[in-house]
């Protein structure tokens, strides 16, 4: 019998590992095997220690970095490459400096074969979204570091990902600025429920925003516990953190974690 293509997750990692090899030849492992499975439409939330391989695992999923062993499947796929169904969104944004705001966000779908009015069109609408119909014509560098934040958001929403990476998008912007933005993603992903894995230094971020947290443990990473984030939807996540929930999710995940971010600073300063 066929499976229903909507229950096979979005994305799989089976029993991965990662291994590098640095210059003077020593192997050091990053992740170890290390399990996480992604439902279609789900917003996950990766946090951890300092270096225990957060990155690494999203890199596994944009196909940019293979597996020593195990398997990475995507919609019930192995990954063969960069896939036009995966966007990303990262620490520091990607925008061209010298192209003006909706040049910027009409470059993707250019990319992907579209006319320049389609473009255009499609690049309005999505800055009307977050904003920023006023700003079309203003170039990154005039522009607020939140203001950028969203013509990124923008440009990565426009090529409608079914699959979004997220490494500390909004990790560089003051607390408030921070606030509005988590506000503008829940707003976008529940238009467009793509299936999201968010990777954060931030615990209060990770509940606020995800529907599951994984904590993983100091480096090698592996997955020491997932928390489900039964707050309703939507959140309003100016006002979530004065809930006692909130507060009891976020005391809970963090005696969890607090044990790994322990073994982490101790492990950094026997070897200092
Ligand atoms: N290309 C590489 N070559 C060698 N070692 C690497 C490489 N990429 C990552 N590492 C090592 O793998 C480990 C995990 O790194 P990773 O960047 O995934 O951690 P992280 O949890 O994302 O870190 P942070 O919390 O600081 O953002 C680290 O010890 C890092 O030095």
């Amino acid at each position: 019998m066929q499976q229903d293509t909507k229950q096979i997750p979005a994305i799989e990692l089976i029993n991965v590992s990662r291994r590098f090899v640095s210059p003077t030849g020593k192997s050091l492992t990053a992740l170890r095997d290390f399990n996480m499975t992604v439902a279609r439409g789900e917003f996950v939330a990766v946090v951890g220690p300092t270096g225990c391989g957060k990155s690494t695992t999203l890199n596994l999923v944009t196909g940019l970095a293979r597996p020593s062993a195990g398997e990475v499947r995507l919609m019930g796929g192995p990954i063969t490459g960069i896939d036009p169904r995966v966007g990303f969104a990262f620490q520091t944004d990607a925008l061209f400096p010298w192209k003006n705001v909706i040049e910027n966000v009409m470059a993707g779908p250019l990319f992907r074969g579209k006319s320049r009015a389609e473009a255009e069109q499609s690049a309005r609408d999505w800055l009307a979204r977050v904003g920023l119909s006023k700003f079309l014509h203003h170039y990154p560098h005039q522009l607020s570091g939140g203001m950028r934040k969203r013509v990124s958001l923008a440009q990565t929403f426009i090529n409608e990902p079914e699959i979004l990476l997220m490494d500390e998008p909004f990790s560089a912007l003051d607390v408030q600025t921070r606030t509005v933005m988590h506000e503008e993603l829940l707003k976008l992903w529940a238009e467009r429920k793509a299936s999201v894995v968010f990777v954060t230094h931030d615990l209060e971020e990770a509940v606020a925003l995800a529907d599951k947290v994984y904590v993983l443990t100091a480096g090698p990473a592996t997955v020491k516990s997932v928390y489900p984030i039964d707050l309703p939807r939507p959140r309003v996540v100016s006002e979530i953190r004065y809930e006692q929930s909130f507060i009891d999710y976020c005391k809970t995940i963090w005696d969890d974690l607090r044990e790994e971010v322990e073994t982490s600073y101790r492990r950094a300063s026997e070897a200092a």
